[in-house]
C-alpha cells in the first residue's frame, strides 16, 4: 500500500506534558487534508511529528513507508513552517529564500541550472511576488512573508506539501490565490497536508478534514478516492486511542532546508 504519512499511536511529550496522545493518521498520495482544531490542540506538533521534526515518545510514524530517521528523499517533501525564521542577521532577498527551496534537488556536481531558475520564477509568479523578488524579505508584510515560504516549497517541486497555517495573516485575495495554486497541485496529483483554523476559500480544494482536540484526533473525514488503507472500514470515525507507551525509533531527525 502506498502511503505518504502513516502514524500509528503517535505520542509526543513536551516539557513532560503529553501533547499528542496516540494519533493514528494515514495520508495517501493525492489527498488534500486539512488539519483543524482549536489553538493549542496540537496541530503544529502533529505535522512536525509527521515529518520527524518533533520526535515521538511513543508509537511510530512513516514517511513514504520509511521512518523519518532513515528517510533520504527529502526532495519529495515541501514544508511550509508557520513563520519565517529570518532574524535580523543576514538580509536575504525574496528570490534567495525561494531559491533555497531547490537545494534538496541540487548536488555539488550540479549547480544552479536553467530549470532551477525557471522553477523559482514560476513559484514567485504563483504567489504573485515576482515584482518583489529582489527585495529583502524583512521588508515584506507578514502575509507576504508567508507567501515567500509557500513559494519556497513550490520551487522544490515536491510530491507532497506540508503547510502549517499557510493562510494565517494572509488577506482574502492571497487566500484565493493560494486556493488556485492548490487546485493546480491537486490536478497534478500532489499530496497536501495543511493546518488551518478556517478553510475559507480553500474549502473546495480540501478532500478530507482531520480535527485535533487535546492531542487526539476527534474527527477524520473520508478520503475522496477510497483505496488501500484509507478505504478500510472504520477509517472515518472518532478514534478511540490506547494510551500505552511504545518506544519510538525516531531520534535526531531533521528536514533539509
Ligand atoms: N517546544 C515546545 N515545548 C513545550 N510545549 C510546547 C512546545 N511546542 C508546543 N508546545 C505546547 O504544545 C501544545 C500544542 O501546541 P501546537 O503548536 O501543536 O498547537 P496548535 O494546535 O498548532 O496551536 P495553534 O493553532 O495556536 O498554532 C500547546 O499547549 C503548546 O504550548
Amino acid at each position: 500500500m502506498n502511503t505518504v504519512f502513516q502514524m500509528t499511536g503517535g505520542q509526543v511529550t513536551l516539557d513532560r506534558r503529553p501533547i499528542l496522545r496516540g494519533v493514528d493518521l494515514t495520508v495517501c498520495p493525492g489527498e488534500v487534508v486539512a488539519i483543524m482544531g482549536a489553538n493549542g490542540s496540537g496541530k503544529s506538533t502533529l505535522v512536525r511529528a509527521l515529518l520527524g521534526l518533533t520526535p515521538l515518545s511513543g508509537g511510530q510514524t512513516l514517511l513514504y513507508g520509511v521512518p523519518p530517521g532513515r528517510f533520504r528523499d527529502w526532495r519529495r517533501i515541501g514544508y511550509v513552517p508557520q513563520r519565517l525564521a529570518v532574524g535580523g542577521g543576514v538580509p536575504a532577498t525574496v528570490r534567495e529564500i525561494v531559491a533555497s527551496g531547490r537545494i534538496a534537488r541540487q548536488s555539488r556536481l550540479r549547480r544552479t541550472s536553467k530549470e532551477d531558475h525557471a522553477a523559482v520564477a514560476r513559484a514567485l509568479a504563483a504567489v504573485d511576488l515576482t515584482e518583489r523578488a529582489g527585495d529583502p524579505v524583512q521588508s515584506l508584510s507578514g502575509g507576504q512573508q508567508q507567501r515567500v515560504l509557500i513559494a519556497r516549497a513550490l520551487a522544490g517541486e515536491p510530491d507532497t506539501f506540508v503547510m502549517d497555517e499557510p493562510t494565517a495573516g494572509v488577506d482574502a485575495d492571497s487566500q484565493r490565490l493560494l486556493a488556485g495554486t492548490l487546485t493546480t497541485l491537486v490536478r497534478e496529483g500532489r499530496t497536501v497536508v495543511l493546518v488551518a483554523h478556517e478553510l475559507g476559500p480553500l474549502e473546495p480544494v480540501i478532500s478530507r478534514g482531520v480535527v485535533v482536540r487535546a492531542g487526539r484526533i476527534e474527527h477524520d473525514g473520508r478520503p475522496p478516492q477510497p483505496e488501500g488503507e484509507c478505504a478500510k472500514p472504520g477509517h472515518e470515525h472518532v478514534h478511540p486511542h490506547a494510551e500505552e507507551a511504545v518506544t519510538g525509533p525516531l531520534t535526531d531527525l531533521r528536514v533539509k532546508p
